[in-house]
């Protein structure tokens, strides 16, 4: 099966299985060769920070990754034990995008196909009581009808950030989970994502700090597959 841009999905028996593939992916934009040839392979049970400079291309990688820009060549190979990379496949962008007209739980409901209607929401108990669960874990406890446009920053990122905690997907791209989150939290999240990987899932993430509370992950840094140097005549 083919996806947009560069992306093929091939069948994986079981979670162990499930996996993914970057084979020799060159990417340009605007003529400029932001990395080149590069193969790595992702498993069940791997965390992988993406590394690099700003503008080097990491969350153009994860947009390649998940289909959403094309690559300039190669493959992205994703093994999955069901043919929807949707089910699978849980990606936190750069921004958090959270609208700011709902409220965090509505944000939350949204996310998840539920039903973004406040009285549904209100209505549907058991759903309300995972989603306010998953919003105390990220520290909103008590926020869960607050509007978005009277949350700071960081809290937008943390209404986002609650999906770890009801996701089912095996998969996260996480671009930047961390930015705005205070120390705390920080080490809160790195916990988060070190027991998704210990139950069989993948992480890829970006960040420029230093992961601290994950004793065991990859580093995957884009410097290290630079275009070839420009030959002069
Ligand atoms: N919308 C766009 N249109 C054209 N080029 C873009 C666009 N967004 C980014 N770029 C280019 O792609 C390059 C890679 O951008 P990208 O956002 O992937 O980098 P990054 O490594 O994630 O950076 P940062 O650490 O600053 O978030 C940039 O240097 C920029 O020149």
């Amino acid at each position: 099966m083919c996806l947009p841009g560069s992306v093929t999905l091939a069948a994986a028996e079981n979670n162990q299985q499930q996996g993914l593939s970057l084979v020799n992916l060159t990417c340009e934009r605007d003529e400029r060769v932001l990395f080149a040839s590069l193969n790595a392979d992702f498993f069940a049970g791997d965390i992988v920070q993406v590394t690099g400079a700003n503008g080097r291309g990491k969350t153009t990688l994860l947009k390649i990754i998940i289909g959403t820009l094309p690559a300039t060549r190669g493959e992205v190979s994703w093994r999955l034990n069901s043919a929807s990379l949707r089910e699978n496949l849980l990606y936190l962008g750069h921004h958090p995008a959270v609208n700011l007209s709902l409220t965090a739980l509505e944000n939350l409901s949204w996310y998840f196909g539920l039903n973004g209607r406040k009285s549904l929401i209100h209505d549907n108990l058991p759903d309300r009581d995972i989603l306010t669960s998953a919003l105390a874990s990220v520290g909103l406890g008590g926020y869960e009808d607050v509007l978005c446009s009277q949350m700071s920053a960081g809290q937008h990122r943390r209404v986002a950030l609650a999906r770890l905690y009801i996701s089912e997907a095996p998969l996260w791209l996480l671009d930047e989970p961390f930015t705005a989150i205070d120390r705390a939290g920080v080490a809160e999240l790195e916990g988060v994502v070190a027991q998704h990987a210990a139950r069989g899932g993948i992480v890829l993430l970006t960040t420029h700090q230093p992961l601290q509370a994950i004793s065991h992950f990859r580093v995957l840094d884009l410097a290290d597959f630079p275009p070839a140097p420009v030959e002069v005549a």
